[in-house]
């Protein structure tokens, strides 16, 4: 069952900026990630799903619910981390926790603090000395405290230093075995390659693909790096893997898919050394850019 819907959605501000024709669904307990540059249009579909603008044309669902016109019926299931929080400075990390649990009727804030501890967070600070790492500790102690069963996070580890992102990733995989529903947005490409099941990737407001997480891994490129025991060998090798590159016994060469057959061949040759790496998803994303 699709619980978000996002179906030929277009607005557009003018000068080819904003989103055009952007469709795709989210199905219960899926997780999908959402990558493109800065001013792709990640936010902008975001706001839409929070119902905080119209679209120009097209639908956009939560539920069966248009985000728009049920905006509040949408925000109450939702868990929503927008790009850059808006915080009362002069609070204590902890008031301003307390204050949002208020507004949303928790009576329970353990789970809050159980949050806090795990992402080893002093809130007791004012916000106005925090970094921003901290900041977004606090946003993200806010939206999960609730543990609504669709989250929608827009870049939700920016400012979290590497040990931080990876409790980010632990956390994420907890909601995915609740079942939740989520949507993420990010740069970091091991964050999405780990926690999500699908990814959209859009270029300038529109969609250049959407693709299945464990087939985007299976496609990928691997890169072979071979030294070869004499320069014979080498170029013996290199009269069958034309497309390689060679530097006396040195060569180096891109291939999609299953390295099986390839090791079986490469036995037929004296090899002395070999290193084999995986095309990151950033090369893939670029792939997909043309750079
Ligand atoms: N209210 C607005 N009025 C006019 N143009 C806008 C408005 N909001 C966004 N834009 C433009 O629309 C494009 C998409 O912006 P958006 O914020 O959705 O991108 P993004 O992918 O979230 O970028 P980032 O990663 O930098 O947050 C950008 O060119 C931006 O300048």
């Amino acid at each position: 069952m699709n619980i978000i819907t996002i179906d030929h959605v277009t607005k557009d501000y003018g000068c080819q900026r904003g989103i055009f024709n952007m469709s795709f669904q989210i199905k219960q307990g899926e997780t999908l990630g959402f990558l493109g540059p800065n001013g792709s249009g990640k936010t902008t579909t975001i706001r839409h799903l929070m119902g905080f603008m119209k679209p120009d044309s097209g639908i956009v669902q939560i539920h069966g619910l248009d985000c728009f016109q049920d905006a509040a019926q949408i925000q109450k299931m939702v868990g929503y981390l927008p790009g850059e929080m808006s915080f009362i400075d002069d609070m204590t990390g902890i008031d301003f926790i307390q204050l949002i649990a208020k507004l949303k009727g928790m009576q329970d804030l353990s789970y809050a603090y159980e949050l806090m501890q795990f992402l080893e967070l002093d809130a007791k600070a004012p916000i106005k000395r925090m970094s921003k790492g901290m900041k977004q500790k606090i946003g993200l102690v806010i939206v999960f405290m609730q543990n609504p069963p669709i989250l929608i996070l827009d870049e939700p580890t920016s400012g979290l230093d590497p040990l931080m992102q990876l409790k980010f990733v632990e956390l994420m995989k907890q909601f995915k075995q609740q079942g939740k529903t989520i949507l993420m947005s990010s740069h970091i490409f091991e964050e999405i390659e780990n926690i999500c099941d699908r990814v959209v990737i859009i270029k300038a407001g529109q969609i250049v693909a959407i693709e299945d997480m464990e087939k985007l891994k299976h496609n990928r490129y691997k890169h072979y790096e071979i030294q070869f025991s004499s320069l014979q060998e080498a170029n013996l090798f290199m009269k069958k893997y034309p497309d390689a590159r060679q530097n006396e016994y040195y060569v180096s060469l891109m291939l999609q898919g299953h390295i099986d057959d390839f090791i079986k061949d490469l036995s037929h040759y004296k090899v002395n050394d070999l290193n084999i790496r995986s095309q990151s998803l950033e090369e893939i994303f670029l792939q997909y850019y043309g750079e």
